[in-house]
């Protein structure tokens, strides 16, 4: 197995944070004065076609499965992939934030990988490390038809004890239950009591309140159909080999997307563009 390069470092002084071209995954972030947001596992794996348990994994061009239910690798072939860097820009003095870009094609796709989604197109994924952390993700078709993709910014969040947050901004919402394979709609605040796995219908902002370590995370959006919330809890921890059996107690998954029925179609030539913006703020 071929271990990883190091990521790249970007800070500027309100923020900082790091990436790899490696799936153009980001896989840290503070603001200034705050612990870290992000979660990792610590038992995350760092070889060139695995997976990266934590931080913010690229699902593209599906999501999971996919429609079908029998696509591999999961969650497509984009977060396994070595992106290209475009511009990297550091500023040290009085930048509001560093940025790195990342380009995708189809052409660095490993041609295996490539035969579920044999489109033509072009990705390119801009990420600002600073009092907040902005991740934008365009995909271009650059081909002579039409296609559909799914996509996803898989966010691990870092909590202090997940059976004591409150994710606020889905009351009311429909949302797909994953485990009871079922549709639901949603009342009050989500709590994390089992193993939790749902795509939910909704374009709003949705905020995390923690106690346990008095912060709140706002993970706001545009482009944006779907928020995906993901606890695997204690058994299916214990059948990850890449996931401590404890590790849910620390962490949540808030994902930007747009999959299921709300995968996105690009005729020749259209661009689409999925934004999301984490903040952080004291108390819960
Ligand atoms: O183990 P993976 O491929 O990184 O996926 C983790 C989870 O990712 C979530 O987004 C999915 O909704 C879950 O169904 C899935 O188990």
């Amino acid at each position: 197995m071929t271990r990883l390069p190091a990521p790249l470092t970007l800070f500027c002084p309100s923020g900082s944070g790091t990436v790899r071209t490696y799936g153009a995954h980001v896989v840290s972030w503070a603001p200034t004065g705050f612990d870290p947001v992000l979660w990792v596992s610590s038992q995350a794996k760092d070889s060139a076609g695995e997976a990266i348990r934590g931080g913010v994994p690229i699902c593209f061009p599906w999501f999971g499965p996919g429609r079908s239910g029998d696509l591999k690798p999961a969650h497509g072939f984009a977060r396994i992939t070595d992106w290209n860097l475009a511009d990297r820009i550091r500023n040290y003095d009085d930048a509001a934030a560093a940025t790195a870009r990342f380009i995708l094609t189809h052409e660095d796709i490993d041609r295996q990988l490539r035969g579920s989604f044999p489109h033509k197109f072009r990705a390119v994924y801009t990420v600002d490390f600073g009092a907040k952390l902005t991740m934008s993700l365009t995909v271009t078709n650059t081909d002579s038809t039409a296609f559909e993709f799914e996509e996803a910014l898989h966010t691990y969040l870092s909590v202090g004890d997940s059976q004591r947050i409150s994710i606020e901004g889905l009351d009311g919402a429909r949302y797909f239950d994953k485990v009871a394979q079922q549709e639901e709609q949603q009342s009050g605040a989500v709590a994390i009591s089992d193993e939790t796995d749902r795509v939910y219908y909704s374009e709003g902002t949705v905020q995390v309140k923690d106690p346990a370590m008095a912060r709140t995370i706002t993970v706001a959006k545009e482009g944006s159909a779907n928020t995906v919330v993901w606890n695997p809890w204690t058994e299916k921890s214990k059948a990850m080999d890449d996931f401590a059996d404890d590790e849910w107690q620390s962490m949540v998954c808030v994902e930007t997307a747009n999959v299921l029925d709300n995968a996105v179609r690009l005729d020749a030539g259209e661009s689409h563009t999925m934004t999301q913006i984490l903040s952080v703020g004291r108390g819960a």
